[in-house]
């Protein structure tokens, strides 16, 4: 079947629609081309096709970067090139807002940076094909293991050190062995790839990851600290249990330095991934920031707190698992707390505390209902919401505004080009 495509819609597929009105969503398009498509699913209220063959190019068609573009389930726009990529994330970001009522939208002010070699971290699956280990991703759509042969989107070292810890098992029967174990492994560079930690999931407790590195070592002299932790996945959909921490060798963590700063980022621990970024994220909450108090909620290892500190008389970072918040944010005019959002603002609202800037920056998820009804009682001047999906974001936003907050200022950070996420920053004042 022949269809038009109308525009790009979250998740990294294309929209058309068909004679009778049926919405059908097409992989790897764009806005304005012709494609000739094949109906694979019936969803409720849409279909789900595969791309045949683009009839008519888009002018901002590209040739793909990756060889593996396509099949591996990471990557969604490379087809496209990158300002057309920002365009559509701008127009969806848009859209997001506007079907979740919020009208009189502030124009959207996009930040970008390099679109290739951006992530500092990458973990990825281990298996044995044809008596080979591999390191590879999920196919695209599937749990199937695809194995890699470069991903063009992580800085180099960690594709270094990923076939490193192949090159040492081929060598070495033991590291093959003990290697057989594995599950996935992680990698995590500071960005002038001067360090590097790795996890390496397995599915048992056993000895032998202090052999594995000192081996690997020798290839890959970055490396500071590693450890492996147990990963129970348990049926076909691979679900995964909370790993546990097993053996440490080197390093508990590293030091990333950002802006003025040295984060120290404990082994697993929450880190923004786009080493070119981090900075313009900070700017963009912190800067021209000014007064007595500030809560940065969500605070992970206190990227934001850190900046706001400069300027704020006291900051209280609030983080549920704040391991590295805890033993790195102190001193005059710094609290850092371990507690989830709500527990905090539960207390505080009772405290009546009421400070002139709330940062929020919660997973996925968004901050949810009552974590919005409690923003709304503390009432803070101005809110900076920090979000990586627009439509959890649409949906607090919208709560927010009903409260009485206005939407001052909207920022898409394309922290992560060649796929369709996005990170977006809303300044809201009352
Ligand atoms: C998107 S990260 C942001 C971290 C930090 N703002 C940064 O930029 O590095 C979200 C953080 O929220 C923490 N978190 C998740 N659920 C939470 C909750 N209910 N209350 C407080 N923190 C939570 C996670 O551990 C993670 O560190």
């Amino acid at each position: 079947m022949k269809l038009q495509i109308e525009k790009a819609i979250y998740g990294g597929a294309g929209l058309a629609h068909r004679t009778d009105g049926e919405s059908v969503f097409v992989p790897f398009v764009l806005p304005g081309e012709l494609a000739e498509v094949q109906i694979q699913q019936h969803k409720k209220n849409f279909e789900e096709a595969s791309l045949l063959q683009v009839l008519k190019d888009s002018e901002d068609r590209v040739q793909p970067a990756c060889p593996h573009f396509g099949e591996c389930g990471g990557c969604h726009y490379q087809h496209a090139q990158y300002p057309a990529q920002v365009k559509m994330k701008a127009s969806i970001l848009q859209e997001a807002l506007e079907r979740a009522g919020l009208s009189a939208l502030p124009e959207i002010q996009s930040h970008t940076a390099a679109a290739w070699a951006y992530r500092n971290r990458m973990r990825l699956r281990i298996e044995e094909v044809d008596s080979i280990l591999r390191a590879g991703y999920n196919r695209r759509g599937t749990n199937e293991f695809l194995a890699i042969q470069e991903c063009p989107i992580t800085v180099p070292l960690l594709w270094r050190a990923a076939q490193s810890l192949l090159q040492v098992a081929t060598e070495n029967t033991a590291v093959k062995r003990w290697l057989g174990n594995a599950v996935e492994a992680e990698f995590f560079t500071t960005a002038d790839e001067k360090r590097l930690q790795m996890t390496v999931f397995v599915r048992k407790d056993q000895p032998g990851l202090a052999s594995l590195c000192d081996h690997m070592k020798q290839f890959v002299p970055e490396l500071v600290g590693a450890g492996t932790s147990l990963l129970k996945l348990a049926g076909p959909q691979r679900q995964v249990q909370k790993p546990r921490p097993l053996e440490s060798w080197g390093a508990q963590g590293l030091s990333y330095p950002a802006g003025n700063e040295d984060y120290w980022v404990s082994r697993g621990a929450f880190f923004q991934v786009n080493r070119f970024l981090i900075e313009e994220l900070v700017r963009i909450v912190a800067t021209n920031r000014i007064g007595q108090l500030a809560w940065d909620l969500y605070a992970g290892v206190g990227l934001f707190s850190r900046a706001l500190a400069k300027t704020f008389q006291q900051v209280v970072a609030v983080e549920a698992a704040a391991t590295d918040l805890i033993s790195s944010f102190k001193g005059t005019g710094r609290r850092a707390v371990e507690a989830t959002t709500v527990e905090f603002l539960r207390q505080a609202v009772v405290q009546r505390e009421r400070p002139q800037l709330i940062v929020v920056d919660p997973p996925r998820v968004g901050v949810g209902a009552e974590v919005c009804s409690l923003l709304a009682r503390v009432s803070a001047p101005e809110l900076v919401y920090v979000s990586c999906d627009p439509v959890t974001l649409a949906r607090d936003l919208k709560m927010l505004l009903d409260a009485g907050y206005k939407l001052e200022e909207l920022h898409l950070v394309d922290l992560f080009p060649q796929t369709f996420h996005l990170e977006t920053i809303v300044v809201l004042r009352r």
